[in-house]
């Protein structure tokens, strides 16, 4: 079973063993230590319920004892006696208490502890399985994000990667159920058989009714996670496009759609809670009947009073942890459509090894050739570019120019590796850039686009982009981009905050700091695709030719419309156009 398939499951009898197995499985890989750490948890669970029904025979007992006014009790435990016929364990009142109070305190120490355990691997799973899915969408092949769309990543980094930690929650609870009501069935089998086949009678009932809700409880699941998501996509594409929505008039128009979709995800989460209350009340009301019964017919059942007592008041202890159960069961089943969701994306095949992989570089020395390269988007019908050759030498000022859709950012992304050739090669001073190794390959070149990329943060951050460089090369990479002459009449200068959007910038403004931030390495090889477009000609002819004089011993490539800008460079390379 393919990672992606393991929560894929077959049909209802079988399912919930193979939801909860598939569950299993796929925290195994993630938590290395999950059967020492689930075991531990299960185990202080089953304790914790073992400590209870000591208490409840031992708190019935003692009644009993101070009702009859004797000193000893000589069946403290009420099944003991019959599964050791010749055992003596009669015991004195005070010794009693002291068990009972044992009891009691150990109870609560467990829960105690098994809340802390509980509390510390949920938090503990949670961080691993975010961190994965961070890890995964930054080394994902950068093709495959753009199969994805951003709300559905949001929600899964956001949301559904807590449902991990929710399913281990709920198998421990599960474990801890099913061994809680072994331990009670066993001590009402030996306290009172025939009260003890009235109960399983009623588990398998139970069962059977709370099965009738599990199909419900999946499609809801199901339902449920595809409203979120599409809240979540319609909320992220008003945030982008908000100056559209308004210069449109479509707040009306998006209005009522988020209250549409709003009310879906509301409708569907009320009736999740509603199936819960009904299972619920359900549950209670099939345990009272039992109960009921039990009292009404204790007179034709073969157990003494005492021992009757202990045995019902063990199975209305009972009735929470079967309640449990089906709850957990159902929870798992409604957790299915996420779980599969987080599983599949962690599932997809990364390009990390590409970033180790091959000789370190030591940056162009003489020249990265294009050898008949041919490249394929996935299900594209035609080649992006197709059986291209040309050189660009190091130290060279190429331009790189052809029709709009001629592949000049393709040919970019090749060599940066954001994706590799369907066919052909590329070569950098005789070695192929698949066997260069892809993190040192693009430390040594720099890349300004059109669109920018800017984020929270103040001006100077935008530049340095999580890079260390000092004041003086910040200044004076934002002096070679043209941006310094901006920058000295905001308020904050470089110390400026620039919200999400950077909406206080023009287009122009924009990708100037975008330059600064590809100048500021002082990297040998340079590549500017349209990085200019925005500025008026003067402005980037200006700029254009501050930096090939700065540049004069090193190489760069110019992605531009603009004759004049190609008429700067030194060398051309000519995309005839698409190759259908
Ligand atoms: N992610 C993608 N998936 C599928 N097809 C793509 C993708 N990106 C680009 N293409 C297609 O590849 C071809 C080349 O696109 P590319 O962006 O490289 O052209 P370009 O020369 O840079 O165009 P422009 O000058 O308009 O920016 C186009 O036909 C485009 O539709």
């Amino acid at each position: 079973m393919s990672k992606a398939d393991a929560l894929t499951f077959g049909r209802d009898g079988k399912r919930r063993h193979r939801v909860v197995f598939g569950i299993v499985h796929q925290l195994r890989e993630f938590i290395p230590s999950l059967y020492l750490v689930t075991g531990l948890m299960v185990a202080t669970g089953i304790l914790s319920g073992l400590a209870e029904m000591v208490g409840i025979t031992l708190l019935i007992s003692l009644i009993f004892l101070i009702a009859q006014d004797a000193p000893t009790v000589d069946q403290p435990l009420a099944w003991l006696p019959r599964i050791i016929s010749d055992f003596d364990v009669s015991l004195p009142k005070g010794v009693v208490i002291g068990i009972l109070a044992g009891a009691i305190v150990l109870r609560l120490l467990l829960g105690l502890a098994n809340g802390l355990i509980g509390s510390f691997v949920a938090h503990h799973i949670s961080e691993r399985i975010r961190g994965k899915l961070y890890d995964k969408i930054l080394d994902l092949a950068f093709q495959d994000i753009g199969r994805h769309d951003r709300g559905e990543l949001i929600t899964i980094l956001s949301t559904e990667s807590y449902t991990v930690a929710g399913a281990h929650a709920s198998l421990v609870r599960l474990g801890v159920n099913i061994g809680t009501i072994v331990i009670f069935g066993i001590g009402m089998l030996g306290i009172a058989w025939p009260i003890a086949l009235v109960g399983l009678a009623f588990g398998v009932v139970h069962n059977a009714t709370m099965r009738l809700f599990a199909t419900s409880y999946r499609r809801l699941g199901k339902a449920l996670s595809g409203s979120l998501e599409d809240l979540t996509q319609l909320s992220w594409t008003t945030l982008l496009t908000l100056k559209a929505v308004r210069s449109f008039g479509l707040e009306d128009k998006q209005r009522s759609l988020f209250a549409n979709l709003s009310h879906e995800v509301a409708r569907k989460l009320r009736r999740s809670e509603q199936l819960g209350a009904i299972t619920s009340i359900l549950s209670e009301a099939l345990i009272f009947g039992v109960l009921l019964g039990i009292m009404l017919f204790s007179s034709f059942l073969a157990v003494d009073f005492p021992a009757a007592l202990s045995a019902t008041v063990l199975l209305y202890r009972l009735q929470p942890h079967i309640n449990e159960l089906d709850q957990q069961i159902l929870h798992l089943h409604e957790m299915e459509t996420p779980l599969q969701r987080v599983f599949t994306l962690l599932a997809q095949p990364g390009e990390r090894h590409l970033n180790t992989r091959g000789f370190p570089s030591r940056g162009v020395e003489r020249a990265i050739e294009f050898k008949n390269v041919t490249f394929r988007y996935p299900d594209t019908p035609r080649p992006a570019i197709e059986s291209i050759s040309f050189f660009i030498k190091s130290g060279e000022k190429t331009a790189l120019v052809g029709p709009s859709g001629a592949g000049k950012t393709t040919i970019m992304n090749l060599i940066l590796r954001l994706a590799e050739p369907t066919s052909g090669s590329i070569v950098v001073d005789g070695t192929s850039l698949q066997n260069i190794q892809r993190s040192s390959w693009l430390q040594q070149l720099a890349i300004a686009g059109q669109d920018v990329e800017l984020m929270e943060g103040t001006v100077r951050e935008n530049i340095l982009f999580y890079r260390d460089f000092p004041d003086e090369d910040v200044r004076w990479a934002a002096e070679l981009a043209g941006a310094a002459e901006f920058i000295d009449e905001l308020s904050y200068g470089y110390e400026e905050w620039l919200g999400d959007e950077a909406v206080k910038l023009s287009v122009g403004q924009r990708q100037r700091i975008g330059l600064a931030r590809a100048l500021v390495g002082r990297k040998n090889t340079l590549f500017l695709d349209e990085a200019t477009n925005a500025l008026d000609e003067e402005t980037e002819m200006r700029v254009l030719t501050r930096i090939l004089d700065e540049y004069k011993e090193k190489t760069v490539v110019v992605i531009s419309h603009r004759q004049k800008v190609a008429a700067l460079m030194t060398n051309r390379i000519n995309l005839g156009g698409h190759p259908g």
